[in-house]
């Protein structure tokens, strides 16, 4: 599958806020399908009502799935992470082994467990391992950067990673996203590009915490550095490379997330931070929060490794056991470790 010559439309399975930047990016080279699963958000992109008035003349929006694989070589699922396993079942029995799929989900997935059964290892999935679970498509990829989908929809400059094990796979997605306004780096650790996605959730709650509580940057900068090491740790007890945590999908989006208004992570630790709960926020906030599912799930992995991870468990015990946010800070601040950069090999 060759990129500017690309002939066949691209897929998108989900038309939210980051399935509709996309969308716009991948129009720029190709005709897009995009899947809503709900017809009247079919007809108001169809009619490019509201907030669809912004999407390409490009982009034709459906409401079937087995169309979509029909049409789409090349799939983009972008939908939250608690819906991707459900998604993968209905989109599967339509998939077969030519189809690409490149997900722009940074969420992890999280088995149920019958009750009193503990979490290990294997109870977690990335998206790339549902949609190895789920289908009978290998050629998998991820897409993950600091892409926060408001400023590219305003057309602003960025730049993102795929990562896959295979080339094509990269290549395909690079040929169908680069433009002049949106470069594509390539790699091929998608475990490791996975994993900073979802993780840099958890510090940016927290970077919405010292935000909210009007704290400056030296403690900010602390709190990414040090919450860049405990990226980088938690990948590797579960075989991740260092790299993509010193790329654009992990620093990169680490810095994004953990500094802009427009992060719903962040903007949930601001509300924390500014005094309400995570009771308040959920139930008032219609936006997905990625970061509280993960950090709950990252916690329980941590305990399960033996590996250290202060700051995801202070901040859990901030978000889930109403820690007062200055007891925390001096709990970090005081901790008994202090060596600088201990993830070099
Ligand atoms: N918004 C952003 O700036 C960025 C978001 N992401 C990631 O993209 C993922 C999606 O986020 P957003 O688009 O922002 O969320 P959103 O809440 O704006 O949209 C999610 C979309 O998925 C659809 N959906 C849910 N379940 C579905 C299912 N079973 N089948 C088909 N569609 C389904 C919803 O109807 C909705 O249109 C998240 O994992 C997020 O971390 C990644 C980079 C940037
Ligand atoms: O991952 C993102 C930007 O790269 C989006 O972050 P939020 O899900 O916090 O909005």
């Amino acid at each position: 599958m060759e990129g500017s010559e690309h002939k066949n439309p691209v897929g998108i399975i989900g038309s939210g806020s980051f399935g509709m930047a996309i969308a716009n990016l991948l129009a720029e080279n190709v005709d897009v399908l995009l899947y809503a699963r709900r017809e009247e958000v079919r007809l108001a992109i169809e009619k490019r009502e509201g907030r669809y008035s912004v999407l390409s003349p490009r982009i034709q929006a459906v409401s079937d799935l087995q169309l979509v694989a029909q049409k789409c070589q090349l799939i983009f699922p972008i939908v939250p992470s608690q819906a991707f396993r459900s998604m993968m079942k209905q989109l599967s029995p339509y998939l077969n082994p030519t189809h690409f799929l490149i997900h722009g989900t940074k969420g992890l997935d999280l088995q149920d467990l019958p009750q009193g059964q503990s979490l290990h290892p294997e109870h977690i999935k990335t998206m790339s391992q549902v949609i190895e679970e789920e289908s009978i498509v290998c050629r998998i990829g991820c897409l993950s950067g600091p892409n926060l989908s408001k400023e590219i929809m305003e057309g602003q400059p960025a730049a993102t990673l795929i990562a896959s094990p295979f080339t094509e796979v990269i290549k395909a997605g690079q040929a169908v996203l680069k433009s002049n306004r949106f470069q594509v780096y390539g790699d091929h650790d998608i475990i490791g590009a996975e994993l900073a996605g979802a993780l840099k959730n958890i510090i940016a709650l927290a970077a919405g915490i010292l935000g909210g509580k009007g704290l400056g940057k030296n403690l900010w900068a602390l709190l990414v550095t040090r919450g860049l090491s405990e990226m980088i740790h938690i990948g590797k007890a579960v075989g991740a490379d260092v790299k993509p945590f010193l790329g654009v999908a992990g620093i990169g989006d680490l810095v994004a997330t953990a500094s802009s208004e427009n992060s719903r992570n962040y903007k949930a630790g601001y509300r924390l931070g500014k005094g309400e709960t995570l009771d308040d926020i959920m139930e008032t906030s219609t936006d997905v929060i990625e970061g509280v599912k993960t950090l709950e799930t990252i916690r329980a992995l941590g305990a399960h490794l033996g590996i250290t991870t202060p700051i995801v468990e202070i901040v859990y015990r901030v978000f889930f056991k109403k820690m007062p946010v200055d007891n925390a800070i001096q709990f970090l601040i005081t901790y008994p470790y202090a060596v600088d950069v201990d993830f070099l090999p």
